[in-house]
C-alpha cells in the first residue's frame, strides 16, 4: 500500500481548504497514510484584472496542476468540479467525486437582508455571466458590476463600499467559515446554479489504479450521478465554465429531475427547460435537455455570447 500521497492545489484559501479536506479524510480513512499538499498559482489566480469570461481558454484553473503531475510531482489534483473543462488531457481522469456541499449561491450585503430588498439601481457584484443574466432577468433595473479575485478579496470590496450586495458560491462562504456573511441563499428558481457548484472532484493519471482504489473511499455515487448528468448537459451545449447557464440536477429515489437554462448576457431572454427519467440514464437525460434547451434557441445565444467575447478581446 502506498505511504504518501501527493496532492496539487491551487493555492488560494478557499482551494487550501478543499486540498486540506481531502487530505484529512484521506488520513482518517487510511491511518498509515501521509498525504502531502503541493500549492500552487494558476492562469486564472494570476490575471485578475480581466473579466474570467474575457481571459478564455480551457482549464484555467487545472492546466498549471495538470503539468505538475505530468512532472511526477503531485499524484492527484483536487478541483472545484465547476472549474474543471469538460474533457481533460489525454492520460488524465476523474477518479472520485465527493459527495456535494451546498449547490446555491448566497446573497451577502451589509445594507440590505434580501435580494428582494436592493432599492432601484443597487449596485451587485458578481463575476459570473450566469448569475448576472438571470438576476437581471428579475431586475433589469440593477447594474451588474464585475467582480473578480478570491473569496476574501470580493467580501472586502463589498466592505469598502464598491458594491450595495455580492452574490458569490455559498459553499466557498461556508468552507471559508464565513457563514455568517451570508443574509440568505438563492433558490434554484431564482438564481439556477452553475454545473456542480459546490462539488470537489479528484483528477489522478487514468493508468494509475493504485491511486484510483485508494481514493474510492471519497467517491460519492449519489452527487457522481447529478454531475454526469449535469456536465453531459453543459458539454452538449459546449459551454465552458463561463458562459450563461445553469443547470442543476437532484435526486428523487430512482428518478432524477434536471433543470437547465441558457441566458442572454442582458437577462433580456432565459431559455428554460426541465427533464426527468431514471438516474441510470444520467447522462442521455443530460443531453436531452440541453437538445430541448438548443431547439428554443440556445445556439444562437451562445454564438452570440462567444462572438461578443471576440470583439471585447
Ligand atoms: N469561479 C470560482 C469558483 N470555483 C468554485 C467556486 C465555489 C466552490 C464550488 O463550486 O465548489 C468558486 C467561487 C464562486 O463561484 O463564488
Amino acid at each position: 500500500m502506498k505511504k504518501t500521497l501527493r496532492i496539487a492545489t491551487r493555492k488560494s484559501p478557499l482551494a487550501m481548504w478543499q486540498a486540506e479536506f481531502v487530505k484529512s479524510e484521506l488520513e482518517k480513512a487510511y491511518p498509515g497514510l501521509q498525504v502531502e499538499l503541493l500549492p500552487m498559482s494558476t492562469k486564472g489566480d494570476k490575471i485578475l484584472d480581466v473579466p474570467l469570461a474575457k481571459i478564455g481558454g480551457k482549464g484555467l484553473f487545472t492546466k498549471e496542476l495538470e503539468d505538475r503531475m505530468m512532472a511526477g510531482e503531485a499524484d492527484i489534483a483536487v478541483h472545484s468540479m465547476k472549474d474543471v473543462p469538460m474533457e481533460l488531457p489525454e492520460g488524465f481522469a476523474l477518479g472520485a467525486i465527493l459527495e456535494r456541499h451546498a449547490p446555491t449561491d448566497a446573497f451577502v450585503s451589509n445594507q440590505y437582508a434580501s435580494f428582494e430588498d436592493l432599492p432601484q439601481g443597487a449596485v451587485l457584484g458578481t463575476s459570473s455571466l450566469r448569475r448576472k443574466a438571470q438576476l437581471m432577468a428579475l431586475r433589469p433595473d440593477l447594474i451588474v458590476k464585475d467582480l473578480r479575485g478570491n473569496v476574501g478579496t470580493r467580501l472586502g470590496k463589498l466592505d469598502a463600499g464598491e458594491y450595495d450586495a455580492i452574490v458569490l458560491a455559498t459553499s466557498g462562504l461556508q468552507r471559508l467559515g464565513l457563514d455568517e456573511r451570508i443574509r440568505h441563499e438563492l433558490s434554484p428558481e431564482t438564481c439556477l446554479p452553475a454545473v456542480t457548484q459546490g462539488t470537489l472532484g479528484i483528477e489522478y493519471f487514468s493508468k494509475d489504479q493504485e491511486v484510483f482504489d485508494l481514493i474510492q473511499v471519497l467517491n460519492h455515487p449519489q452527487t457522481q450521478i447529478r454531475t454526469t448528468a449535469e456536465r453531459a448537459m453543459n458539454h452538449r451545449l459546449e459551454g465552458g465554465c463561463q458562459v450563461p447557464i445553469g443547470v442543476f440536477a437532484e435526486l428523487e429515489g430512482e428518478h432524477i429531475y434536471v433543470r437547465g437554462l441558457v441566458g442572454t448576457l442582458d437577462g433580456s431572454r432565459i431559455l428554460r427547460s426541465e427533464i426527468r427519467g431514471l438516474a441510470a440514464d444520467a447522462q442521455q437525460l443530460g443531453v436531452q435537455l440541453a437538445e430541448a434547451l438548443l431547439e428554443q434557441g440556445a445556439k444562437q445565444i451562445l454564438d452570440e455570447v462567444y462572438a461578443d467575447d471576440l470583439h471585447k478581446g
